[in-house]
């Protein structure tokens, strides 16, 4: 049976170096949630999505997501858990270099074993969309850093994830481009049923999800 995806990020708390930089926070979204995390620098937001990302562990609390508690998952278990059912689009892009432009955008269908010819009609259909139709068999060198940054916004969107993570994601991005970005980012997590979490600190950026959540030291507020 189909079970709609769930968030639950139960009193999650991280320290570094003896100094506490979230403290028991905690959040839910529901399937087809769109959420925009602000506030100020510092004060947690990448470590906080690093944790939902499962790239980093809490020293307490916990993530679960469609029922799977992270905290029962070995480096495997997260690996195939960001695999199958996450997309992110990080500030650093991570775009290979030596693989074409939808090479690129075909790889989360390829490492799910989805073979080359099944992955070339959707890793073309999400360059398209992100206006880069004309650049498929480009190499990463040859692109600027906003046509970089709509390469892993396009590979973060081509496995249909249900959970999608952006942080900063238009950053390197003109205001059109920028707003085109944000416009399929919130399209694709919306129609898919999908929970979105989008970090930013453009206030312009944030009002194009479905609600504005502010992290400060005393936690997550709505
Ligand atoms: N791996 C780490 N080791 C030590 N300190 C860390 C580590 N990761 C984050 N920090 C510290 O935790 C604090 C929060 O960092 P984080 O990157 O989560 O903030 P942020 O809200 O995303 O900031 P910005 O908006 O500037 O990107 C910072 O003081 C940072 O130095």
């Amino acid at each position: 049976m189909y079970t709609p995806p769930m968030l639950e990020i139960d009193s999650l708390s991280r320290s570094f170096n003896g100094r506490r930089v979230l403290a028991e926070v905690s959040l839910r979204l529901a399937p087809g949630e769109y959420v925009a995390i602000v506030g100020e620098s510092g004060v947690g937001k990448s470590t906080l999505l690093n944790l939902i990302a499962g790239l980093d562990r809490p020293d307490s609390g916990r993530v679960v997501l469609d029922g799977c508690d992270y905290a029962g998952l070995d480096e495997d278990g997260l690996t195939g858990l960001r695999r199958d059912r996450l997309g992110f689009v990080f500030q650093a892009f991570h775009v290979l270099p030596h693989l074409t432009v939808l090479q690129n955008v075909a790889l989360p269908l390829w490492l799910q074993g989805v073979d080359n010819a099944a992955a070339e009609a959707p890793a073309r259909q999400l360059l398209e969309a992100v206006g880069l139709g004309e650049r498929a068999g480009s190499w990463p060198r040859e692109l600027s850093g906003g046509e970089m940054q709509r390469v892993a916004i396009a590979r973060a969107l081509v496995h249909g994830p249900r959970l999608v993570l952006a942080d900063e994601p238009t950053g390197n991005l003109d205001p059109a481009n920028g707003a085109r970005v944000l416009a399929l980012l919130g399209e694709r997590i919306r129609g898919a049923g999908a929970i979105g979490i989008l970090v930013t600190h453009s206030l312009e950026a944030a009002a194009t999800a479905d609600r504005v959540l502010r992290l400060d030291a005393r936690g997550l507020h709505g």
